[in-house]
């Protein structure tokens, strides 16, 4: 069903009472309203038109793994709610994201810059007479797919880590080297210089989501820390030269491989940027590879929460949500994540970061 903006601009009214604007239609509203004025006091529409600007809140999550262990289909089964029937390796960075309702806060929106409005903008006394009309914040949790081919992550991923507000750092239970990987996935972007004491001697958690097929809703788990079954991977020259810089600067962040040249500082997380580690392929349950326990100690020494789930078990999908969702909740009182407003900017994403004035960045 269709109607006519006073000034001839058509929109789409949907069930409910509810108008779905497309993002250029919110600009024709804000100034149909003000020019509609007419007699009727030319401050109130003024402020109206103020209040009309729409706010979008927008947590950006980074998704990193190596290649194959079901990134694409973990952000689809967010995003999208399915599973992909099939997915082709990822080229650089892809995104995908959802709006989320947190505390009862938003609405929400059918895809990219779409609204949700109230009441009906078309209705011109019902402007006029309504000057508290604004459109409710939008948030969004914006999910960044990464390719986990070694050649995309020297080249092209890292670039991506900048202005992230939490990272997933995903493997495969059933590949233990997509685990072991993990290390080479964090160790460089861990640690930022700014990085304080405090923060690497925080308590450890111990908290475990885990997969269990037999319940229709993946319970949450907590538990303490158990012995680990198996011992993590070894590799005492990496250890011994972890520990030689450890001991030089505790700060000092830690280098990927045996290589001396630092990462560019702007491309690196700082350590405030909340984390979480997932399992995925659960539901290959003979084929698991990688203990809880193993993973869970991992995540512990890194300080992260621990999923473990699947992306193609449409029972998991709850617990796929409960990833992102508990990242959401938490950057949600993070005063970084200020209302945007755009109004005043283009649908489209800037890939271009702006590294800071002063930045060195080699890359
Ligand atoms: N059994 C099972 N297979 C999965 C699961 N998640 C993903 N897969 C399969 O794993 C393969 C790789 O999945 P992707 O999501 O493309 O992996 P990716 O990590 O995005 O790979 P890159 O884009 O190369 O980095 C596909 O064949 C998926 O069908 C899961 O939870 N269970």
């Amino acid at each position: 069903m269709t109607n006519e903006f006073p000034d001839g601009k058509r929109w789409k009214r949907a069930e409910h009472d509810v108008t779905i604007l497309a993002p250029g239609d919110v600009h024709k509203v804000a100034r149909s309203r003000s020019n509609s004025g007419g007699g009727g006091g030319g401050g109130s529409n003024a402020r109206a038109s103020q209040e009309l600007s729409i706010q979008t809140r927008i947590f950006k999550i980074i998704v990193i793994g190596d290649s194959n262990v079901g990134k694409t289909c973990l952000t689809f089964r967010f995003t999208g709610g399915g599973f992909p029937d099939r997915t082709e390796a990822t080229i650089g960075v892809d995104f995908r994201e959802k709006a989320v309702e947190i505390e009862g806060e938003t609405i929400k929106p059918q895809g990219w810059m779409s609204l949700v409005v109230k009441p009906n903008p078309c209705s011109k006394a019902q402007l006029q007479t309504n000057p508290v009309w604004r459109i409710p914040p939008v948030q969004k949790v914006q999910v960044w797919d990464t390719a986990g081919q070694e050649r995309f992550r020297k080249s092209m991923v890292k670039h991506y880590y900048h202005n992230v507000h939490a990272v997933v750092f995903v493997y495969d239970v059933t590949n233990m080297t997509s685990f072991c990987n993990l290390q080479t996935w964090i160790e460089p972007h861990l640690y930022s210089p700014s990085l304080s004491r405090t923060s690497l001697t925080t308590p450890v958690t111990h908290v475990l989501f885990q997969y269990q097929p037999t319940v229709v809703v993946g319970p949450v788990q907590r538990r303490d820390l158990p012995s680990p079954i198996v011992e993590p991977p070894q590799d005492p020259e990496r250890d011994e030269a972890v520990k030689k810089t450890r001991q030089s600067d505790p700060r000092e962040p830690l280098m990927h491989g045996t290589s001396s040249a630092p990462e560019c500082n702007s491309h690196r997380v700082s350590a405030s940027v909340p984390r979480v580690l997932v399992g995925n392929k659960c539901d290959l349950v003979d084929r698991i590879q990688v203990p809880s326990s193993v993973a869970l100690r991992f995540a512990d020494t890194h300080n992260m929460l621990l999923f473990e789930t699947s992306a193609k078990d449409p029972k998991e999908s709850q617990n796929v949500d409960c990833i992102f969702m508990a990242l959401a909740c938490r950057l949600k009182t993070q005063k970084f994540l200020i209302y945007r407003d755009v109004d005043s900017e283009d649908a489209r994403v800037h890939l271009t970061q702006n590294c800071g004035a002063k930045s060195n960045c080699p890359c």
